[in-house]
């Protein structure tokens, strides 16, 4: 039984190694294993030396932290729209419910859909837009190639097949989101009402998630025997996890894990915020999800069609 998250070192196959073929087959077929046996035994594993620049991940939390600290009135003005099918913009306080039977989670949010993005804070926060692109840019530069090594340690026939499904990231028709998560410190007015936690127990909609974390952890991820472990925050590192779709894709093989982020018991911890940032990948809005083993055990769906309904169950 899992009690702890697998790390899976990417020091040959990270950003940093620019010719993507310097790699033999055969190495990159082990990354693959530990990979899949990650994702078999917890679903969940952390990834280092993956080679995203370490500044621009500074930046990207220092411009988020930066439009969080604005006015609420001020951030109101950059707020996700009604139209649930438009994922770009502030999330406000206690708007989601990630576990729809607890109340709305004690969190903000700025969500990143290059296309849905409209608007952004430019006059506040000027570098914010740039910073979440680059940022964009490498999340997908290094999602592509763990892709590479997914589909070998899946054992599928076509090795581009989940870069070609994924092809139009960061462009039209593909929902793939960056989402800057910002936990305010925690008020003592007694205003949080029974039930209410950070983050809602829930698994995630897409195929896969990096997430990063900065170093006040809280993130909890339910094992096989059903406890919450800690997925205690390793620095430097991107969280991986599947999602709900790549469950369904792999006919249940994969197994889309719960998670959580709870309120901190401790007073100190308390009255900390604590920041995240998370990339959702999802497939190219077109694309049929068909179980990959040729069994019927789902029936087909569009990956747009699966977020929007998924949207439909978070935001009422
Ligand atoms: O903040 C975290 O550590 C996790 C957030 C999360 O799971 C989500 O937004 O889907
Ligand atoms: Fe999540």
């Amino acid at each position: 039984m899992a009690t702890s998250i697998p790390i899976v070192d990417f020091q040959q196959y990270g950003l940093h190694i620019k010719n993507e073929t310097e790699i033999t087959n055969a190495d990159l077929k082990k990354i693959g294993d530990k990979l899949i046996a990650a994702f078999d035994s917890i679903g969940f594993c952390y990834i280092i030396n993956h080679g995203i620049p370490q500044d621009l991940i500074e930046k990207i939390f220092g411009v988020s932290k930066t439009f969080f600290d604005l006015s609420t009135e001020a951030k109101l003005k950059y707020i996700r729209s009604k139209d649930i099918a438009d994922n770009h913009g502030y999330v406000e306080m206690g708007r989601e419910s990630l576990n729809p039977q607890r109340p709305g989670d004690c969190k903000e949010a700025f969500n990143f859909t290059p296309n849905h993005a409209k608007f952004w804070p430019t006059k506040e926060v000027p570098e914010m837009q740039d910073i979440f692109h680059k940022f964009y840019d490498e999340c997908k530069q290094i999602a592509f190639r763990i892709f590479d090594v997914f589909t070998l340690g899946l054992k599928l026939e076509d090795r581009n097949f989940l870069r070609n499904s994924h092809k139009n990231i960061g462009c039209d028709r593909n929902c793939t989101t960056i989402r800057s998560i910002w936990y305010p410190p925690l008020p003592k007015d007694g205003s949080i009402k029974p039930g209410q936690v950070r983050c809602g127990e829930h698994s995630d909609y897409g195929t896969l998630t990096l997430l990063l974390q900065d170093g006040i952890g809280g993130l909890e991820v339910c094992n096989k025997n059903g406890d919450y472990i800690p997925a205690t925050p390793v620095p430097g590192a991107i969280c991986v996890n599947i999602g709900d779709l790549m469950q369904r894709w792999t006919a249940d093989k994969l197994i889309a894990t719960k998670h959580r982020v709870l309120i901190p018991e401790s007073e100190v911890l308390k009255n900390k915020g604590r920041q995240s940032i998370a990339f959702f990948i999802h497939p190219d809005d077109d694309f049929v999800i068909k179980c990959l083993d040729g069994s019927d055990k789902y029936k087909p769906i569009s990956a747009l069609d699966y977020l929007n309904w998924r949207f439909s169950l978070t935001y009422q």
